[in-house]
């Protein structure tokens, strides 16, 4: 439904000769019916992305395909055209503040030169869809910001599009407003089969509605996952950061500061373990004690329901000698867990 192909985006200041590479030789590739969610940090070219998808930015070079069509080729008509099949959302919810709650959603019909019966017919479900029916004469004024973005959602909707795209679209609200805008974001995407590209800042969001995470940064991609396995295995060492923060599974501090690289003769390993699947369920850590001679000290732990899946961490310190203690991680390893060793601390005398 959305397919960007070898995208570049440079924004040139006026009178200089070199430019911000905002996005570099970019692939994306989103199917019909799919929430994808793109994540990254401040700078890394998620907003140039997303605005490369409706011509909003121009790339330079690439094509951008959407429904079908290329758009970069099209004369202005056509992508004007074009444009009322792709939706958008912003942060801001960029309503018009001097016409009425009906009036904003109605506006891209007029634009588009729909009658004002056609108006009314298409209006009135779409405010019942956000559940704002009781709300059409009232100002964006009058409303909360959950209000006013499920105002932009329905104005988003009134040209029918098959994309969706949701600039930040929830990163001005609340975290209860965030999840009642989620909600009904994926209750879109069921019942119309629209298509949702989506750029966030949030972990959150991806973990709530996507079904598929691109990781950007610097202008390029880092990993592309089903949003499972992004939570349970990232791939990348970005990846194991935004998973990390977001979990905040980190050691204490008073730890941190007695870590060591290397391992000495006097060290025990402190270890980050990932689980998921069966592992969760098994109890490895005594089975650990029993076979592998070690004594473990969990430092933090919690599990998390990310959609479908669960996923398990913790941080231990494995204490036993040498021999055992690389056994014990081998064993970990044998058993689907994903084993990072973050250093090694001396042992009490
Ligand atoms: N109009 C512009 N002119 C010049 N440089 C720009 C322009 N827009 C963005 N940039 C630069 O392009 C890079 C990517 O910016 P972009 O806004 O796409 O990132 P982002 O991931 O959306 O960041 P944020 O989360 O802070 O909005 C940054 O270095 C930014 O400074």
């Amino acid at each position: 439904m959305i397919r960007l192909h070898n995208v570049s985006k440079t924004y040139f200041a006026k009178g200089k000769r070199d430019g911000v590479e905002a996005l570099k030789a970019f692939d994306l590739h989103v199917p019909k019916g799919q929430i994808h969610g793109v994540i990254g940090l401040s700078g890394a070219g998620k907003s140039t992305l997303i605005r490369c998808v409706n011509l909003l930015e121009r790339p330079t070079t690439g094509s951008v395909t959407v429904d079908g069509q290329e758009l970069t080729g099209l004369s202005r008509d056509a992508l004007n055209q074009a444009r009322h099949r792709i939706g958008m959302i912003f942060q801001h919810f960029n309503l018009l503040t001097s016409r009425t709650v009906f009036d904003n959603v109605a506006l891209p019909l007029e634009l588009m030169g729909v009658n004002r019966t056609e108006i009314r017919e298409r209006v009135t479900p779409l405010l019942e869809l956000v559940g704002l029916a009781d709300k059409a004469s009232h100002y964006p004024a009058q409303l909360s910001g959950g209000q006013k973005q499920r105002v932009a959602i329905a104005r988003a909707l009134a040209s029918r599009p098959t994309v969706l795209l949701c600039d930040e679209a929830t990163s001005a609200l609340d975290p209860h407003t965030t999840g009642s805008i989620l909600e009904l974001l994926q209750d879109i995407n069921q019942q119309l089969g629209l298509t949702i590209l989506l750029i966030t800042h949030e972990m959150e969001v991806v973990k709530t509605i996507c079904h598929r995470v691109s990781l950007i940064s610097g202008g390029e991609l880092v990993e592309e996952a089903d949003v499972g396995d992004f939570f349970t295995a990232p791939r990348t060492r970005l990846g194991r950061e935004f998973l990390n923060d977001f979990l905040e599974l980190e050691p204490p501090r008073a730890l941190i500061e007695r870590l060591e690289e290397a391992p000495g003769a006097r060290t025990h390993p402190v270890v980050r373990l990932a689980f998921s699947g069966d592992a969760v369920s098994t109890p490895l850590i005594s089975r650990l004690a029993r076979e592998c001679g070690v004594d473990v000290s969990i430092l933090q732990a919690k599990v998390e329901s990310i959609q479908d899946r669960t996923l398990g961490l913790m941080i231990a310190e494995l204490m036993g000698d040498a021999d055992d203690t690389r056994r014990a991680i081998a064993y970990l390893e044998t058993h689907d867990l994903q084993v990072e060793v973050l250093g090694h601390v001396q042992r009490d005398a």
